[in-house]
């Protein structure tokens, strides 16, 4: 079983994330983990502060020359942005300064669509900055960093994944367009908008320079892929057990998500039952199928097939356009507070959803195969396949 835990504020000092129960022995690559945070902040309409802010990776613990020793792997990273908001946020009472009195000035006029006002409520304060600082998505630098330690341990199972975007706003990619693999990271990556289709991608570019133009923002789909899953990850036998409510749970957790769906989704309903399952059927001995519509999983449990879950995102709240709300101060009614903000932040949200998507499967693998070391929880998964009758093998989709 693993548990993690991020804390840390957008405009604090650091970002602070531990995963515990991660088996002794898997390589972790500070550079990997980094190349991941960098992923994270790459795609076509992120704001300004994607150029100047730097993600510092420190590994506090769990991780000695490269490799995890079974105890919490502790992971810091430091926001470049905090010397200017020192005083601001600073854990002690400070007096501030004239410059930092005006970056601090309280925020009383709730932005809708972000957790302002609900929080101000709910916490007790007059003014969104304590609010907003820690519902800012800043802090899935952190489940990035977490996520990289989960893939790098799935990696040495054979369990591969890879994301992509598969609409923005209203362009989508085309039906039956080719899935992407993990080979395919970098290509995606390079791509402005990480689709993996390059017609698509363009006129992507063109809905991000237009939404830009007009002062608004824009949301879209991403999808995850998983491939190299043994059957039976999960469970049918309890509503928390099942893989496809943990990764819903996961994904609906990443801020600005407002739906997720496995497989084919809300597709499926439309459809007969006769289009919409995954046919069983022989191939060379052992059981296969010519579809995947399922999404990999059936009764919360993985099949063995690729695994395919999508998690839709809404756009940006804080709108260049600044959208009207009430200013608490005055009791006015006012328009709601905007410096700078992505226009679209759907490529990172696709990398967010792969970290999300490696902690859930690491943790379904933990849980069915245990392990202290990779090597154990290796040996075990394979003696589980080895164990299963030759008349109920399937084909594991690599
Ligand atoms: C990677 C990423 C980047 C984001 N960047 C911004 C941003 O620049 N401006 C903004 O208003 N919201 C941004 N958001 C979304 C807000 O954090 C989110 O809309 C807010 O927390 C409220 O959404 P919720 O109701 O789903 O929690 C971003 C979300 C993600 C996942
Ligand atoms: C800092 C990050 O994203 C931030 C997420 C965010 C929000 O409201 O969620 C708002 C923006 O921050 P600011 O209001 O300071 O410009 C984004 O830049 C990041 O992803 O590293």
């Amino acid at each position: 079983m693993l548990r993690w835990l991020t804390a840390g504020e957008s405009h604090g000092p650091e970002l602070i994330a531990v995963l515990e129960g991660m088996p002794a022995g898997v390589p972790i690559s500070l550079t990997e983990i980094r190349a991941d945070l960098a992923r994270r902040k790459l795609g076509y309409g992120r704001g300004s502060r994607m150029k100047f802010e730097q993600d510092e990776l420190n590994i506090s613990g769990g991780v000695v020359q490269g490799v995890t020793i079974g105890g919490p792997v502790a992971i810091r990273i430091g926001n470049t942005e905090w010397p200017k908001w020192a005083e601001v946020m600073s854990a002690e009472p400070t007096e501030l300064s004239e410059k930092s009195r005006g970056r601090g000035a309280p925020l009383t006029r709730p932005r809708p669509g972000h957790a302002d006002l609900a929080g101000m409520q709910k916490y007790g304060f007059d003014e969104a900055r304590p609010v907003l600082e820690r519902a800012s998505a800043r802090e899935t630098a952190a489940r990035v960093a977490l996520g990289a330690v989960a893939r790098a341990f799935l990696a040495e199972l054979g369990i591969g994944l890879v994301s992509h975007t598969v609409s923005l706003g209203d362009i989508e990619t085309p039906a039956g367009s080719p899935l992407p693999r993990p080979a395919d990271t970098a290509a995606l990556d390079a791509d402005p908008l990480r689709c993996f289709d390059a017609a698509t991608s363009a006129r992507m570019v063109a809905e991000v320079d237009d939404t830009k133009k007009s002062g608004d923002t824009i949301g879209g789909i991403v999808e995850v892929l998983a491939y190299g899953l043994p059957p039976g990850l999960g469970s049918y036998v309890h509503w928390d057990r099942r893989l496809d409510s943990r990764l819903a749970g996961a994904l609906m957790g990443i801020q600005a998500i407002k739906g997720v769906e496995v497989g084919d989704g809300f597709e499926t309903t439309r459809r007969r039952g006769s289009a919409a399952h995954d046919e069983l059927h022989l191939s060379e001995g052992q059981i296969a199928r010519d579809t995947g519509r399922a999404g990999g999983i059936e009764g919360g449990m993985t099949t063995g097939q690729v695994l395919r879950v999508r998690a839709g995102m809404k756009p940006i709240a804080t709108v260049p356009h600044a959208l009207p709300t009430v200013d608490i101060a005055t009791g006015e009614e006012s328009r709601a507070h905007h410096q700078r903000s992505d226009v679209s932040a759907v490529p990172a949200a696709g990398v967010v959803a792969e970290a999300m998507v490696a902690l859930v499967l690491a943790d379904a693998v933990t849980e069915k195969f245990g392990g202290d070391s990779v090597a154990e929880t290796k040996r075990n998964l394979e003696s589980y396949l080895a164990a299963i009758p030759e008349r109920l093998s399937t084909v594991i989709e690599s």
